[in-house]
C-alpha cells in the first residue's frame, strides 16, 4: 500500500488484497472492515486503488465537493464485450456519456416526467387490480408495473401482462447478465489483462457474455424499430423516443446510442424500482405495528372511498417517513455504482489516486448506530424526529434523505420518475391491502427472512410467501372501477400489441 493511501486491511505481494475480498453480499464485509478502520480505507487489488466511503461527510468531500474528478466508472473488459461503449451507467466519463445523459435528463427531468405521471397511476391501478386477482404473483406483478412504466415512457408502448413477449426476452437477458455482474463470476480480466485471451471454449463467462449481447440487441434494437415505425405511421403518444428521434442531431447521437439508452433506462429503472416496493411488503410483514400506523393514517387522510392521489401526500407525514426508512432499511444498490477518479484528490486527510475506484458503502452508512438508533430495527418514527433520520444531535453532514439514488455528477437521472412510482404505489398499497405472513401446514405464521436478498450489485428480496387480502368490499371495487378507468389512459399505449396481450386485455376488462 503506498504512503498517504487510507488504511486498509494488510496486503499480499502482486494480489494485493484480492483473496480476502468476499464473492457475494460484499457490503457486509465492507461494512465490517469499516468498523476496523473507519469511515475511508484503502483495498489494494492488484496494483490498482479502491477506496471505500463508509461516512456521509466523506462522500459529500470526495464525490459531491470534487464531482467533476469522481465521474468516471472503472474500465470493464466485460461491459465493453457486452454493450461496446454505450451503456449509460457503466459508460466512462467523458463526451459519449454527456450525450447519453443529456438525452436522459430530457426524457427524465422534473418537467417531463410530470407529462408521464398519469401512465404511472394507471399502471399502478393494474398493479393493484392484478395483485386483488392473484397475490400470490404479487413479486411478478410489482415488476411488470416498474417495466411496463418504462416501456411506456421510452418507447410508448406497455407491456401489460407478465407473460408479453417483451417482459420474458427482458428477464430472460438481464438474468444472465446481473449474474454476470456478479463479484467473481468472470476472472479479473482488467487486473490481469492476459486473462482476456483466454479462448471462448475455455471460459465460459465469454460465451455467456455473447448470449446476453445477442438478446440485449434484439431486445433493445427490436424496441427501437417498432417505435420508429409506429412514430412513422403517425401514431404519437408523448413517450421520450419522439423527443429523442426528432432532436437526434441536436443529441449528437446514432443508432446505437438511442438502442443502448433505452436499454439502459430499462435496465437500470426496472428492477431498482420493483426491488424496492418488494421490501415494503416484506417489512409490512415483519413490522405489523408500522403497517397499521401507516394505514390509519392513509385512513384518516385518504379515506376510504376514493383512491389515494399525489395531492394527499403532503399530509402524509407517516408514509412520507415509511418512504425514507424502506429506502435505509435495504438499499436497493447497497453500494451505489463504483465511481472512478481521473485526478488525484485528497479525502479525510488522505491521499486518492487518479484511476481509484470509489465504493460508496451505503449499507454500512445506513446501519451505522453512531448515526442512527437501533439501525437496524425498521423504524420510520426516526424520520419523524430528523430529516436524515439520523438521531438528534449528530454530526451527520453529507447524509441526504435522497442518498439512496447516488451521488455527484452519476447520481440517478429517473429520480423523478423513480420517486414517483414509489409514492404512489406505497400509498396504494397501503391504503388498499392487509399484508400477513403466510400460514405454514400447521396453521402457524411464518415470518419471512429479512436477510433472504439476491446477491450482486443490485438486490431484491428473494421470493416470499405472504397473504395479502384488500382491507374492505368496498375497496376492492374501487380498485376494479379504477382498472377500468385507466384504459382510457393506456389506449394510447396499446395500439403495436400482439393478439395474445390484447386478448388477455379484452378479458380482464370484461371482467372488470
Ligand atoms: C428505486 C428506484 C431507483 C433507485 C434506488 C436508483 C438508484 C440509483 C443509483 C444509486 C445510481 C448510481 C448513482 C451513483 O453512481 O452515484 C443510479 C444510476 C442510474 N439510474 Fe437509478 N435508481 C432508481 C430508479 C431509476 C429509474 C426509474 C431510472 C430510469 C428510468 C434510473 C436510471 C438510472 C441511470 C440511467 C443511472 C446511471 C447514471 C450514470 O451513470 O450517469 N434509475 N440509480
Amino acid at each position: 500500500r503506498e504512503r498517504g493511501l487510507p488504511p486498509g486491511p494488510p496486503t499480499f505481494p502482486i494480489i494485493g488484497n484480492l483473496h480476502i475480498l468476499p464473492t457475494e453480499f460484499i457490503q457486509y464485509k465492507f461494512t465490517e472492515w469499516a468498523r476496523q478502520y473507519g469511515g475511508i480505507y484503502s483495498l489494494k487489488m492488484g496494483a490498482s486503488t479502491t477506496i471505500v466511503l463508509t461516512s456521509p461527510k466523506l462522500v459529500k468531500e470526495l464525490l459531491e465537493n470534487q464531482n467533476a474528478s469522481t465521474a468516471d466508472r472503472p474500465a470493464s473488459h466485460l461491459v465493453e464485450t457486452v454493450c461496446g461503449r454505450f451503456h449509460l451507467s457503466f459508460a466512462r466519463y467523458g463526451a459519449l456519456w454527456r450525450t447519453q445523459r443529456r438525452a436522459a435528463h430530457a426524457i427524465l427531468g422534473t418537467q417531463a416526467v410530470t407529462r408521464l405521471f398519469p401512465i404511472q397511476r394507471a399502471e399502478a391501478a393494474q398493479s393493484l387490480h392484478d395483485i386483488l386477482a392473484s397475490p400470490e404473483s404479487f413479486y411478478a406483478h410489482l415488476e411488470r408495473y416498474a417495466h411496463s412504466v418504462i416501456m411506456s415512457a421510452f418507447y410508448g408502448t406497455r407491456a401489460p401482462r407478465c407473460e408479453s413477449p417483451e417482459i420474458t426476452a427482458f428477464f430472460e437477458m438481464i438474468h444472465d447478465w446481473s449474474a454476470l455482474n456478479e463479484p467473481g463470476a468472470v476472472p479479473p480480466v482488467d487486473l490481469f489483462p492476459i486473462l482476456k485471451f483466454v479462448p471462448g471454449w475455455l471460459a465460459t463467462w465469454k460465451r455467456t457474455a455473447m448470449k446476453v449481447r445477442k438478446l440485449q440487441r434484439q431486445v433493445y434494437f427490436g424496441l427501437l424499430d417498432r417505435a420508429a415505425e409506429r412514430i412513422g405511421m403517425g401514431e404519437r403518444n408523448g413517450s421520450g423516443i419522439e423527443d429523442v428521434l426528432e432532436r437526434q442531431d441536436e443529441f449528437r447521437l446514432h443508432r446505437e446510442m438511442i438502442g443502448y439508452l433505452g436499454g439502459t433506462l430499462m435496465e437500470a429503472g426496472s428492477e431498482t424500482t420493483s426491488s424496492y416496493l418488494k421490501t415494503l411488503i416484506l417489512c409490512m410483514i415483519a413490522y405489523p405495528d408500522v403497517q397499521r400506523r401507516a394505514q390509519d393514517e392513509m385512513d384518516r387522510v385518504v379515506g376510504v372511498d376514493r383512491i389515494p392521489t399525489l395531492a394527499h401526500l403532503p399530509h402524509l407525514c407517516y408514509i412520507q417517513a415509511l418512504i425514507l426508512e424502506t429506502h435505509r432499511f435495504r438499499p436497493t444498490l447497497p453500494l451505489l455504482l463504483p465511481h472512478a477518479t481521473t485526478a488525484t484528490e485528497k479525502c479525510g486527510g488522505y491521499v486518492v489516486p487518479s484511476g481509484s475506484t470509489v465504493f460508496v458503502n451505503l449499507w454500512g452508512i445506513f446501519q451505522d448506530p453512531d448515526l442512527y438508533d437501533d439501525p437496524e430495527k425498521f423504524e420510520p418514527e426516526r424520520y419523524l424526529l430528523t430529516e436524515n433520520g439520523a438521531k438528534p444531535g449528530v454530526d451527520a453532514d453529507g447524509l441526504k434523505p435522497n442518498l439512496s439514488f447516488g451521488v455527484g455528477r452519476r447520481s440517478c437521472p429517473g429520480i423523478h420518475l423513480a420517486e414517483n412510482s414509489i409514492n404512489i404505489n406505497v400509498m396504494n398499497l397501503i391504503w388498499a391491502f392487509d399484508f400477513q405472513p403466510a400460514m405454514d401446514a400447521a396453521g402457524n405464521p411464518v415470518q419471512p427472512d429479512m436477510f433472504a436478498y439476491h446477491k450482486g450489485l443490485g438486490t431484491a428480496p428473494l421470493p416470499f410467501k405472504c397473504r395479502i387480502t384488500p382491507r374492505s368490499a368496498e375497496k376492492a371495487d374501487i380498485i376494479r372501477r379504477e382498472f377500468l378507468d385507466a384504459e382510457e389512459v393506456f389506449v394510447k399505449f396499446e395500439s403495436g400489441l400482439g393478439e395474445e396481450d390484447k386478448e388477455f386485455l379484452r378479458k380482464s376488462r370484461r371482467q372488470g
